[in-house]
C-alpha cells in the first residue's frame, strides 16, 4: 500500500481557443494540470497553447517520434512553453529518448525542466490492434519491454494504461512517474479507447497522474464532473 497521491490532469481537445479558454477556467480549481496536445496546437498554433496554459501545470502532448536528432532538436524548440511535462515515444528508440533527454537537459533552465514521458502502447489499442502493427505477445509485455527501455535512457515516466500499472510497479518501483489515459468514470462511453479503468481503479492501481478528455469536456458541466473525478482520487 502507498501513499502516494493521484492527480488529475484534464485533456482539453478542441481547435477553438475560446473553448479552451473557457474548459481551462472552469476546471482550473478541480484539476493539477491541463494538457493541450497536437490537436490544439496544430489548430490554434503554440504561442496560443501558451496564452491558454498561463499560471497552470501545462502537460504538452505532442508525442514526438522521430529520428533522434529530430526529436532533439524539436525538445529544445518546445522551452518558450515552459511545459511541465512533455511526451515522446518510446517506441522511437533507446537514441531518441536519450536525444530527448538530453535536450530537455540542455535546454531547459535549471528547475525549469519537464518531465519528459514515453508514451508506451496507447490506450486506444487493444491486443489485437497491437497484432495488427507487427507486435504480438499483448499490450502488458510490450509496455514492459518499451519501459524499461525508456527508463534506462533517461525518461522520467511513463504514459500507459492503468493495467499495466501493477505490473509497471512491480518491476520499476515507485520512482518512476506513471500517468495513465484511458479513464472512465463508471457507465461513461469509452468512444475509442480501449484499455480503460475508472478513476478509483487507476488510484488503487498506483497512477501518478490520470488524463480524463470527453468525460470532462463533453459533459454538461464540465466542472461538476472534474470535481467529482477529482472526488473519487480522494483515498477513504
Ligand atoms: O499521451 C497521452 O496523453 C495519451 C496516450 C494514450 O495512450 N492515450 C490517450 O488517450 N492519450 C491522450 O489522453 C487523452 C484522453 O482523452 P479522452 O479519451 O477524451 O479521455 C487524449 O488527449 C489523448 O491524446
Amino acid at each position: 500500500m502507498t501513499t502516494r497521491r493521484t492527480r488529475l490532469i484534464a485533456a482539453l481537445d478542441t481547435r477553438d481557443p475560446a473553448e479552451a479558454t473557457r474548459w481551462a477556467n472552469a476546471v482550473s480549481s478541480h484539476v493539477d494540470a491541463i494538457k493541450l496536445g497536437l490537436e490544439f496546437a496544430y489548430a490554434a498554433g503554440f504561442e496560443t497553447v501558451t496564452k491558454v496554459a498561463q499560471g497552470r501545470d501545462l502537460f504538452l502532448d505532442l508525442k514526438l517520434h522521430d529520428i533522434p536528432n529530430t526529436v532533439g532538436a524539436a525538445v529544445g524548440s518546445l522551452n518558450r512553453l515552459s511545459p511541465a511535462m512533455l511526451t515522446i515515444h518510446a517506441s522511437g528508440g533507446s537514441a531518441m529518448v536519450a536525444a530527448a533527454r538530453q535536450a530537455c537537459d540542455d535546454s531547459f533552465p535549471e528547475g525549469k525542466r519537464p518531465l519528459l514521458l514515453a508514451v508506451t502502447v496507447l490506450t486506444s489499442l487493444d491486443d489485437a490492434a497491437l497484432a495488427e502493427t507487427g507486435v504480438p505477445g499483448g499490450a502488458r509485455a510490450q509496455v514492459l519491454r518499451l519501459a524499461e527501455l525508456a527508463l534506462r535512457n533517461g525518461a522520467d515516466g511513463l504514459v500507459c494504461s492503468a493495467h499495466e500499472l501493477t505490473a509497471l510497479r512491480k518491476e520499476f518501483g515507485e520512482r518512476p512517474v506513471f500517468v495513465t489515459p484511458g479513464i472512465r468514470p463508471r457507465g461513461a462511453d469509452a468512444g475509442d479507447q480501449k484499455r480503460i479503468m475508472t478513476p478509483t481503479e487507476a488510484r488503487q492501481a498506483g497512477a501518478d497522474w490520470i488524463v480524463v478528455g470527453r468525460p470532462i469536456t463533453k459533459a454538461a458541466d464540465p466542472a461538476a464532473a472534474a470535481a467529482a473525478i477529482a472526488a473519487e482520487l480522494i483515498a477513504p
